[in-house]
């Protein structure tokens, strides 16, 4: 499990790739469940929570959902795990602002930083593709136990920017932003659905099958594996700088 990667930019899930599952699903998705009421009942008339809170209603197919409703949703949603955008839009709002007090860290593999600070020396592009908002996405990387490591990142997207992780479409999308040939963009993601859809937008693709993670995938993956970043040997793609 040594997989060799020439690439000029590498694209990074966040949730059981750069970081711990569990730290998302038992310390992150609380803290939001515990916040929501306030949000949509408080500070309704805010331009996104109003725009998120439209987006729930359209979901549901209810219109006229009021606020009891939409919490009722969100809970389902994050008792499925389903990565629905407002539901990220919202968690996203009380994170950022939980990070900035000083209520919440992110979380890194410790195999990670190291990694990404030596790509980084090395000239690569690094960017940020995760089903959390991006808001949430600057926080995390800017809340690090390792310290602000929004300096060693080109771009963030997410589902509001790119669209769904699943679809190939996305990454061309991301592709048309970072200029980066799709031939030369790694990336690592968990997921075997959303290394599939990069694929076929012709970008290179690794698993990352961490022995910590709860939810191992069934089987061999098709894309080429590793169990940290530490085994990953990235060379940078030539004539990029
Ligand atoms: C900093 S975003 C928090 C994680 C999160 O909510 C999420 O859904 C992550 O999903 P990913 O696409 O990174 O697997
Ligand atoms: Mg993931």
């Amino acid at each position: 499990m040594t997989p060799r990667f020439r690439a000029a930019a590498v694209v990074l899930d966040i949730e059981g790739t750069t970081s711990a599952t569990r730290h998302v699903t038992d310390v992150m998705y609380p803290y939001s469940r515990r916040r929501f009421a306030e949000l949509l009942t408080e500070r309704q008339d805010e331009p996104e929570v109003r725009a998120a809170v439209e987006q729930v209603r359209e979901l549901l197919d209810e219109p006229e959902a009021d606020a009891r409703r939409v919490e009722r949703a969100l809970g389902e949603w994050l008792d499925e795990d389903r990565k629905v955008t407002p539901l990220k839009t919202l968690q996203g709002i009380i994170w950022t602002e939980a990070f900035a007090r000083g209520d919440l860290t992110a979380h890194f593999y410790p195999d990670v930083v190291p990694a990404l600070r030596r790509w980084h020396e090395r000239g690569a592009r690094l960017y940020v593709y995760s089903s959390g908002s991006v808001s949430a996405q600057r926080s995390w990387f800017g809340h690090a136990a390792e310290g602000d490591l929004r300096g060693l990142v080109s771009g963030f997207f997410d589902t509001r920017n790119a669209g769904p992780k699943t679809a190939s479409a996305s990454y061309r999308a991301i592709a048309a932003v970072t200029g980066v040939p799709p031939a030369d963009t790694l990336f690592l993601s968990d997921r075997a659905s959303e290394l599939d859809a990069a694929r076929d937008a012709g970008w290179l693709t690794g698993a990352l099958v961490r022995p910590e993670e709860p939810h191992q995938p069934a089987g061999r993956t098709e894309h080429p594996a590793a169990r940290s970043f530490t085994e990953i040997d990235l060379v940078l793609a030539e004539g990029t700088s």
